[in-house]
């Protein structure tokens, strides 16, 4: 999909760079489909947890920065509106098992992601592993009382659940790239992303029925999208893992990796290559072309880039080619 065509070859801008797209709002292509709050009020899972102060009003949007504030990190590259921002998951202690700090933090990201509207969002973990889910110690001292009382596990499922829907249909396209083990919640990551790059030994596994649990954070909703719901149940009940073969099969992984590379630098580079100067506005109207209701819609997404800078200058760099 990426790969490099003749055709986008030639519409490759050769010296100047392009005008830095605006914040997404202001072109009215924020496509944010699950207002806040229909899971739920997501800070209620901060407060919660206590390792917050209560939060000031429940303004949805407001990056409050948690205290841990430093294993979910992120680099925004070269600033707002740039090609590439990353998210890289730091715990390899654990494989890189989600905390509630990181949780709150991974929340936190995904906002400054929307902020500063980056055409692409490469998620990554630490140390060789994607994500092992919720540090299931964590999970089970911070929202597991003795009581079996079920209000811990609501709220941080509403958590997940608000935060990888809004990165989902943030309009920055999101890709996770996956090395080792992403299992449990960490699979559910994986497939709130917009694309799945594997390398040679990667694995998808929702380990949540061998849990003793169904999956919490949207990712069975999302699983059945990518690959079907026949394989999503095999793949759920089972317990199945998946290696980088069979995913490709199903559908879940994109692209494989080269022996020597890692996830993260081999999409990075393909999306290099692919824009070798800077963002291209039209990256970001992607999601909303495809998730077009009607015609109309996509008519007015085509329309927002008609004859605008970006579009002239590739239009007169392939007519000055013939
Ligand atoms: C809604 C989501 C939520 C849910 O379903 O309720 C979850 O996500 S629950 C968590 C689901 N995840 C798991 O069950 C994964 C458990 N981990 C593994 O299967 C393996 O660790 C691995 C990820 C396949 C890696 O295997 P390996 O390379 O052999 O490493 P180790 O197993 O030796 O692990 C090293 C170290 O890391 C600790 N660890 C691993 N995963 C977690 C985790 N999810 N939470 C907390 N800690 C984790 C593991 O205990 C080892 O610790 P030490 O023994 O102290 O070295």
């Amino acid at each position: 999909m990426l790969a490099v065509s003749a055709a986008a070859r030639l519409l490759r801008p050769r010296s100047l760079p392009w005008p830095r797209l605006p914040p997404a709002r202001s072109l009215a292509l924020d496509r944010r489909k699950s207002p806040p709050g229909i899971y739920g009020n997501p800070s209620k899972f901060r407060t919660m947890l206590d390792f917050l102060p209560a939060p000031a009003g429940t303004d949805p949007d407001a990056i409050v920065t948690s205290p841990a504030a430093s294993s979910i990190v992120y680099d925004g590259g070269s600033g707002p509106g740039a090609l590439i921002h990353k998210v890289e998951i730091m715990a390899p202690a654990s494989k890189n098992a989600l905390t509630p700090d990181m949780m709150v933090e991974l929340e936190d990201a995904v906002k400054r992601c929307e902020k500063e509207a980056p055409s692409f969002l490469v998620i990554t973990g630490a140390g060789g592993t994607f994500c092992s889910g919720a540090n299931i110690r964590m999970a089970k001292e911070a929202i597991m009382p003795d009581d079996q009382s079920t209000d811990g596990g609501q709220a941080m499922a509403e958590h997940m659940t608000f935060v990888l829907n809004r990165l989902r249909d943030c309009s920055t396209i999101s890709v996770a790239a996956i090395d080792g083990a992403a299992y449990g919640g960490g699979a559910e990551l994986a497939t709130a992303c917009d694309f799945r790059v594997m390398s040679p030994g990667a694995r998808i596994k929702h380990v949540q029925s061998k849990m003793g649990v169904t999956t919490g954070w949207g990712g069975g909703r999302r699983l059945a999208e990518i690959v079907g719901r026949r394989n999503a149940l095999r793949m759920l009940t089972f317990g199945e893992t998946v290696d980088v073969d069979m995913a490709v099969r199903w559908g879940l992984c994109d692209y494989v990796t080269p022996e020597d590379e890692t996830a993260a630098t081999f999409i990075e580079n393909l999306i290099r290559e692919e824009f070798p100067r800077t963002a291209s506005p039209v990256t970001r109207s992607w999601k909303a072309v495809v998730d077009a209701k009607s015609e109309r819609e996509e008519i007015d997404l085509f329309t927002t880039h008609w004859n605008q800078p970006a579009h002239r200058f590739r239009f007169d760099e392939a007519m000055n080619k013939k």
